[in-house]
């Protein structure tokens, strides 16, 4: 497991839900380190697959292009995989299909009041991480809602990637408390479902940093 005390340790970024070109380059200037594509119909972030080309042209090296899927069929899920760094799956994906697309992945799971994390981190042990996001039923994620982070056991088996009702005004709390890999944010970066703004991509980044100073000193 990754120490996320050790010094010089940075709480890692992943925007999520960009669907404009003017909107991945301000997460990249604000210092993302992942930007989120999402691919599901069902919500109002979803690109197709020739938008996910073309946003996905515009990421420079060495930010990671993630895709995020909820239960879809392997055709689209591999065709898209040749513009992605890192397959995110939000649904109720089995271990061997998320890992059935020769790309590392990582699962989001919604945290249901019976979620047993240490044995979810076992089930999905060849995931990258887990995202751990807000339980609303019916809706698979980017709820904008927030969940008790006191759940979170500081010795899961796996990274921790913190999401759901994140912004600028609380991610330095859940960073303090939660001590994550990585946050996730969407609509608390957003003016409308898929409108990045670059003030508040800015203002997110920077409590994040501040969080993590505040943790060194
Ligand atoms: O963003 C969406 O529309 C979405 C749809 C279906 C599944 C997941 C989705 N987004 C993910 O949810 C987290 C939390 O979102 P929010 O910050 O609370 O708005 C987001 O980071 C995405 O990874």
């Amino acid at each position: 497991m990754i120490d996320v005390k050790t010094v010089g340790f940075r709480t890692r970024i992943k925007f999520c839900g960009l669907t404009r070109e003017q909107d991945v380059a301000d997460a990249v200037a604000a210092g993302a380190d992942a930007l989120g594509f999402v691919l599901w119909p069902g919500s109002k972030r979803c690109v197709d697959e020739a938008r996910l080309a073309a946003l996905a042209a515009r990421v420079p090296a060495f930010v990671t292009r993630v895709g995020l899927f909820v239960d879809q069929q392997p055709e689209l899920i591999a065709r898209c995989a040749e513009h992605l760094d890192l397959l995110q799956f939000h649904g109720d994906e089995t271990p061997a299909f998320c890992a059935g697309f020769g790309r590392p992945w990582i699962k989001a799971l919604r945290m249901r009041d019976d979620l047993d994390l240490h044995a979810a981190a076992e089930a999905y042990a060849g995931a990258q991480a887990l995202l751990l996001d807000a339980y609303r039923p019916g809706v698979p994620g980017g709820t904008g809602e927030t969940f008790d982070w006191s759940r979170i056991p500081a010795n899961l088996a796996k990274p921790v990637i913190l999401a759901g009702g994140l912004g600028p005004d609380n991610v330095a709390q859940a960073i303090e408390r939660v001590r994550p890999f990585a946050v996730d944010v969407s609509g608390g970066v957003e003016t409308a479902p898929g409108r990045k703004d670059c003030g508040l991509l800015a203002a997110f980044a920077a409590a994040v940093a501040q969080a993590d100073r505040s943790h060194r000193a």
